[in-house]
């Protein structure tokens, strides 16, 4: 699918080293909130960079407006499935996230960060894009929470994380490879990659951590481990605190069950932590400061995104403020 012209010529006017975020959005729940975060937060620590967001079908125009208003390159992706199987995800909606796949094709950007939608950026990681080229960066998991509980590391109580603390055992083969986490890493978009990853998608069974697990497959011979600091799986705070610094962390993954920051209710396991509900503090402190919303070139707010209330405060649709979800930011400090 040609890129559009519209596209194209943002990318070459606006961002002349075509580089470019990007994120992935599908549905018409409520992760929407997670990407307007995510603009936010590029946008208060100065990336030079703009966010390209790749949405399936599935996102209503109202979300798409919502994420224009905030500065987003919004790019429609088809939808992409393994091979049938009886395979059980570990999440039953992770097989929508073989879609991500749809990013190599954007050809029109020369190098790519991408960040899953739970993903804040705290800390201006631009550099990155200057790293070397030819290799496919980004940052270990971890083997410890339940969510792993199917594989033979978890079954041992092996973790690359911390190596040293069980031994791989000689008569289970060989040590599985460095494994990274698919929420964040720096690639560069080709044409002949993505047409090759989807043609060895077809031929590859699917597993539990979908597309996760079919990345580092394909880039095992070219993955280079960045620090955790670019990518922080909020179970390393408990798993493996001794590895964790977060004064240096500069990019938080909520990916752990209960953290997402729109949904945070602190009852899940390890939820009440005081630094769980510091971060899922940072992340409504963004989310919610209007000096952060997009000002398109005239200098004002995108009229058709927002409308006056009563007394001519700025309403985003419906889909933004739900009342249920309304600001649940802990007290915590
Ligand atoms: O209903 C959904 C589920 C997932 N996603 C996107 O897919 C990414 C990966 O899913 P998730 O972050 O929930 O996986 P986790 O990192 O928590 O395992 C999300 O960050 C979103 O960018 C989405 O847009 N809508
Ligand atoms: O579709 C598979 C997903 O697999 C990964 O999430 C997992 C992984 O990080 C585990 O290690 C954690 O235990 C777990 O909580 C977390 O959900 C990616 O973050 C996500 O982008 C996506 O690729
Ligand atoms: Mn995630």
């Amino acid at each position: 699918m040609a890129p559009a012209a519209v596209d194209l010529k943002r990318a070459t006017d606006s961002n002349p080293k075509k580089k470019a975020y990007v994120t992935f959005l599908a549905g018409n729940g409520d992760y929407v909130k997670g990407v307007v975060g995510l603009a936010k937060g590029l946008r208060k620590v100065n990336s030079s960079y703009p966010l390209v967001v790749a949405v399936l079908p599935d996102v209503p125009v109202e979300h798409r407006r919502v994420l224009e208003s905030q500065g987003c390159i919004v790019r429609e992706i088809a939808p992409v499935y393994p091979p049938e199987s009886q395979t059980q995800f570990a999440m039953a909606y992770y097989v929508i996230n073989y879609s991500k796949l749809r990013i190599w094709e954007f050809i029109e950007y020369e190098k790519m960060i991408y960040l899953d939608g739970d993903i804040q950026v705290f800390d201006i990681i631009d550099h990155l894009f200057d790293l070397p080229d030819g290799y496919f960066y980004a940052v270990m998991d971890c083997f410890c929470e339940k969510t792993w509980s199917h594989t033979p590391q978890y079954k041992i109580g092996y973790c690359q994380q911390l190596p040293e603390k069980v031994q791989w055992p000689a008569d289970m083969g060989p040590k599985p490879s460095l494994f990274f986490n698919a929420g964040m890493f720096v690639f560069e978009p080709n044409i002949n990659t993505y047409h090759d990853l989807l043609n060895t998608l077809r031929v590859t069974s699917p597993t539990p951590f979908a597309e996760q697990d079919f990345l580092n497959l394909y880039f095992k011979d070219i993955y280079k481990p960045l620090s955790l600091i670019y990518n922080l799986v909020l179970a390393m705070l408990w798993r493996h605190p001794e590895n964790v610094d977060l004064e240096q962390v500069k990019v938080v993954h909520y990916c752990a069950a209960g953290s997402k920051p729109w949904r945070y209710t602190g009852k899940e396991e390890n939820m009440q932590r005081e630094d769980i509900k510091m971060l899922v503090k940072k992340w409504w402190d963004i989310y919610n400061d209007k000096s952060l919303d997009y000002k398109n070139p005239n200098g004002n707010m995108a009229a058709h995104m927002t409308t006056a209330g009563n007394n001519g405060e700025m309403v985003l649709p419906s889909a933004l403020t739900d009342p249920k979800v309304a600001v649940c930011a802990p007290s915590a400090a």
